[in-house]
């Protein structure tokens, strides 16, 4: 694909200030396979902001996020994360990752697993000062009393948690999180918004979070921006100017109903391929 034809393409119509952004990207697409899967993002993450990513199936949420993580390079444009390319910024562990699957080490208990980047990121460490790492983040994450739990002894929300540990551990500027409730009950799932809320509150780091849950990228988001389909490309985006700290009972109030509703419209807009925002 020629990248005069990405350049060619819609530009978003918003202007985005990138002066007080921790992650910025700018102007940027990506060509996997001579397809075109984001064309011309341009998305500014404020430093301390809680920034949710929504769009259909196969919009390229996961795959934004990969360029911000420093896993994939973009064929078009720039991203950074405190001005550093996101492989430096990896480098200088300033990205925790979390993604649908915790993927646990099964041999390892709770507080080992919660060290476990650490302890491969400083090698320096002692196996006591892993541990107190690993304890204090379990107990920041509401894991506290199962630190010596084998995985398989941890329900899936548990699991989770203990994969929110394991990022902190390394305490890295930003958390991006890729649906990472997606395979959770609702109730649990309501449960671990409303943890990584308080997370989010009492460290002050910045996060992204993909989700497909309208009412999770409302109840924990400053900003949601949803992304269109075919290709990907951000179609809208929406400050949700709710007061902190949040509960759930916020989602019964009528200002939330009308986000959800305003939300929703959105989103069915840019199900359209190459809709226009
Ligand atoms: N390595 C790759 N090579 C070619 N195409 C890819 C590659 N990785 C992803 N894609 C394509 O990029 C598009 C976006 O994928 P991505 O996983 O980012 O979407 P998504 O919005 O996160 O989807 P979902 O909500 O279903 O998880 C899809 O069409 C996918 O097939």
């Amino acid at each position: 694909m020629r990248i005069d034809t990405i350049r060619a393409a819609e530009t978003r119509p918003t202007t985005v200030r990138h002066d007080d952004a921790l992650i910025s990207a700018k102007g940027v697409s990506l060509v996997l396979s001579r397809q075109l899967i984001l064309q011309n993002i341009d998305l500014s993450v404020p430093k301390g902001s809680f920034v949710s990513l929504i769009g259909p199936s196969g919009c390229g949420k996961s795959t934004l996020l990969k360029l911000m993580a420093g896993l994939l390079q973009p064929t078009e444009g720039s991203v950074s994360i405190a001005g550093l390319p996101p492989v430096e910024a990896a480098r200088k562990r300033m990205i925790g990752l979390v993604f649908q699957e915790a993927n646990l080490l099964p041999w390892k208990n709770a507080v080992d697993n919660a060290s476990m980047l650490l302890s491969i990121a400083d090698r320096s460490l002692s196996r006591a000062e892993l541990r107190a790492r690993g304890q204090e983040m379990l107990e920041l994450v509401g894991l506290g009393d199962s630190a010596h739990k084998q995985p398989h002894e941890l329900s899936g929300g548990m699991r989770q948690r203990v994969a929110i540990a394991r990022a902190l551990a390394l305490d890295p500027a930003v958390l991006l999180m890729d649906e990472p409730f997606g395979a959770l009950d609702a109730i649990t799932r309501d449960s671990m918004g409303q943890s990584l809320l308080d997370i989010w509150q009492r460290t002050g780091k910045t996060i992204v979070l993909v989700t497909h849950s309208i009412d999770e990228a409302i109840h924990l988001s400053r900003h949601v921006h949803v992304l269109g389909i075919k290709p990907g490309r951000i179609t809208e985006s929406l400050d949700i100017d709710l007061p902190y700290p949040r509960d759930l009972s916020l989602t019964e109030e009528p200002e939330f109903v009308r986000l959800v509703v305003q939300l929703r419209t959105m989103l069915r807009e840019s199900h359209q391929p190459g809709a226009s925002s």
